[in-house]
């Protein structure tokens, strides 16, 4: 009756990207923002990308999600499926207005499944994330780390070949940033599934990823990989190896150089436009906004 088939997450997505660029703003306060950037990321895999502030991680995942335009270079997503991404946001992206049974069907509603069908994978969606019980709640009524569950059961019940996601504990406490990568990696372990995975943690990265990207401070480009020495299915106890300890010491040496570049007093311009920040003030959030980002 018009309506798109269930999608489904038993194949996952491919993503390619080739000499994208990104630039904001026009004249003086033009910003080079990204690349050249050049990364491919198999079907199934997890990719785990950090780097400093400011580095353009956000603008690539925007790009990949089809958000933002690339100033130059291309995207390409390989996908059995129609709408093949879902995005995870830092501050969780939910509607307040909705209930939290509402938030996580948001997707399926847009895509047309039916009613009867949309309600029962939601309902799946908030039972394996632990928040069975809050259904008919409003998400004021949860703490954080249960808001940010509802935002990655709402990404995870259209059944995305590729989930991206935006820093999405960096708003938690230690303790609940733990439990919730530990609740991530064994929900991506038990289904096939791209995840492009940016952060600022380095032990998130590793925990989570098949690969850690390193970005250079911006105009962010790619300059190292690792390949965390951790067999799947994994869990939390890898942070307890001396490996890890070895790896995320490398990864830091690695990052160290680029961080004091983005923030360091040697910094002679704003870390978010090319000018000298005594003269510019703080930085204007309106530049360029909105002109080129159009929702899915
Ligand atoms: N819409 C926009 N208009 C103008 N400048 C922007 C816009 N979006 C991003 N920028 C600038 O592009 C650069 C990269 O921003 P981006 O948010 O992608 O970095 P990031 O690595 O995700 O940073 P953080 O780790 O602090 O979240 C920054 O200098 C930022 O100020």
């Amino acid at each position: 009756m018009g309506q798109e088939p269930p999608e489904s997450a038993a194949q996952a997505g491919g993503i390619r990207a080739a000499g994208v660029e990104r630039r904001f703003g026009r004249g003086a306060s033009r910003v080079h923002a990204l690349g050249p950037l050049e990364l491919e990321v198999a079907s199934g895999e997890f990719c785990c990308v950090v780097g400093p502030s400011g580095c353009g991680k956000s603008t690539f995942l925007r790009i990949v999600a089809g958000l933002v335009k690339p100033t130059a270079g291309r995207v390409e997503v390989t996908a059995a499926t129609a709408n093949p991404a879902a995005m995870v946001f830092q501050n969780y992206g939910i509607s307040p207005w909705k209930t939290v049974l509402a938030n996580v069907r948001f997707g399926l509603d847009l895509r047309r499944v039916p009613r009867k069908e949309a309600n029962a994978r939601a309902r799946d969606w908030l039972d394996r994330l632990g928040l069975a019980d809050f259904a008919d709640r409003y998400p004021a009524a949860l703490s954080g780390g249960m808001q940010q569950r509802v935002s990655i059961a709402r990404a995870l019940a259209v059944e995305p070949e590729i989930l991206l996601m935006d820093e999405p504990f960096a708003a938690l406490d230690a303790q609940l940033r733990t439990i919730l990568q530990d609740e991530l990696l064994e929900i991506c372990q038990a289904d096939k599934r791209t995840v492009l995975f940016v952060t600022h943690s380095l032990e998130e990265a590793l925990v989570l990823g098949d690969r850690v990207l390193v970005m250079s401070a911006r105009p962010g480009r790619l300059i190292a990989e690792r390949v965390p020495p951790f067999a799947r299915p994994r869990t939390g106890e890898v942070r307890r190896s001396t490996e890890f300890a070895a790896m995320q010491a490398e990864l830091w040496e690695l990052l160290r150089g680029e961080v004091e570049q983005a923030t360091g007093p040697g910094r002679e311009t704003d870390p978010h436009t090319d000018r000298d920040p005594k003269q510019v003030g703080a930085r204007n959030q309106d530049q360029d906004m909105g002109k080129e980002e159009v929702a899915p």
